[in-house]
């Protein structure tokens, strides 16, 4: 594949840091920029972390185009500065970059792919960050070129917020980002996108599409669906009775009405791409609850009590992985 990638080192750790060991005293140098124009479709939350810390860094790449279907937030993005060109079109930005990045919500991604690949430059890069990876992939497929690779890529990272406003260039450092390499991702593609997230500060493991979306259904998409619920039920109580269930609703039921608090299209989007893993996965959720509440009814204290430290210990090992 003819590239216009930068040739750039596969890992932080390497010969970015020092030059040679001649002297006592190495002397530091910068980085090379991963790709001479990065352009990022959707500079909401995740678009505009990426760009906070392109920016900061100057590692990521020369120089940085923000494309948005929203004016609102293409007149957020200029004022802020995060960008040194905003623009609507994203086939004329695609034709100027050596990376495109989709931060758009994953049911968009499909169409978005549709305007950029046939205005890409031979040897660019297409990369997105979905949360759902399996149907992504298939929406993105069907427009997809030889000449122009396709990395896969979600930063497990984010918050209740969106839009552009909501972004820092921190969000991604200690988190991991997950690959989802196709089998003819070129490696060169690959490595330019797995230095972009070290570069970010991530953390990077590879895995299949189909993995990542199991994975990621018991991890984040059925939270954030038991959270929506959970929300709705206490909203329900409190309609029914007319007390004051949510005025009281600290402590425990706060926890969840910070993910409940997740922007709507996106997480309308997750569910309805991720529909088999996530239904499997409250299934299996569901079973358990009903081990639980038959446990309750029938005083079995050990299996309360087992369960319990299970939790305790999962909390445990993401505070050691400093994940919490
Ligand atoms: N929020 C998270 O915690 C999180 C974490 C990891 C990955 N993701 C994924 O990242 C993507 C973006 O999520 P976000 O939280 O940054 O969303 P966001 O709502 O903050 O930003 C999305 C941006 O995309 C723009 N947009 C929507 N449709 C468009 C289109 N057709 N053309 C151009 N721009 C369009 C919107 O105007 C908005 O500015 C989603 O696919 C999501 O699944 C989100
Ligand atoms: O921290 C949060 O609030 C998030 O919702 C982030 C979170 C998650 O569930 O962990 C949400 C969606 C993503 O695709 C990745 C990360």
């Amino acid at each position: 594949m003819a590239s216009s990638i930068s040739d750039a080192p596969p890992s932080d750790t390497l010969p970015d840091a020092l030059t040679g060991v001649a002297d006592e005293i190495a002397t530091p140098v910068a980085a090379t920029p991963v790709f001479d124009t990065l352009v990022v479709v959707g500079p909401g939350l995740i678009g505009s972390s990426v760009l906070r810390r392109a920016q900061q860094k100057g590692t990521l790449a020369r120089q940085l185009i923000a494309v948005d279907v929203s004016p609102e937030v293409r007149a957020r993005v200029e004022e802020l500065g995060i960008a040194d060109r905003v623009m609507a079109d994203p086939a004329e930005a695609a034709a100027l970059a050596d990376c495109v990045m989709l931060c758009v919500p994953v049911g968009a991604m499909g169409p978005v792919a549709a305007q950029v690949l046939p205005a890409m430059r031979p040897g660019a890069i297409l990369t997105e960050v979905g949360s759902t990876k399996v149907s992504v992939i298939e929406a993105i497929s069907p427009f997809l070129r030889p000449d122009v690779a396709y990395v896969p890529a979600h930063p497990m990272a984010g918050t209740e917020y969106s839009g552009p406003d909501a972004g820092f260039a921190t969000l991604f450092e200690d988190r991991w980002c997950l690959l989802t390499p196709l089998d003819g991702t070129p490696p060169q593609a690959l490595a330019a996108i797995r230095t972009l997230w070290e570069r970010c500060g991530a953390r990077l493991r590879e895995m299949t599409p189909a993995h990542h979306d199991r994975v990621c259904a018991i991890v984040s998409h059925l939270p954030h669906l038991l959270a929506f619920t959970i929300c709705g039920t206490a909203d329900d109580l409190a309609d029914e009775t007319r007390s004051e269930v949510l005025d009281f609703a600290a402590s425990g039921f706060r926890d969840f009405t910070r993910i409940a608090a997740s922007d709507p299209i996106m997480w309308r989007d997750v569910f309805l791409s991720n529909r088999e893993a996530l239904l499997e996965m409250l299934a299996r959720f569901t079973e358990d609850a009903q081990a639980m509440a038959r446990a309750i009814r029938w005083g079995d204290e050990d299996y309360i009590v087992d369960r319990i430290q299970r939790g305790r210990a999962i909390r445990k090992s993401l505070i050691e992985n400093r994940q919490a």
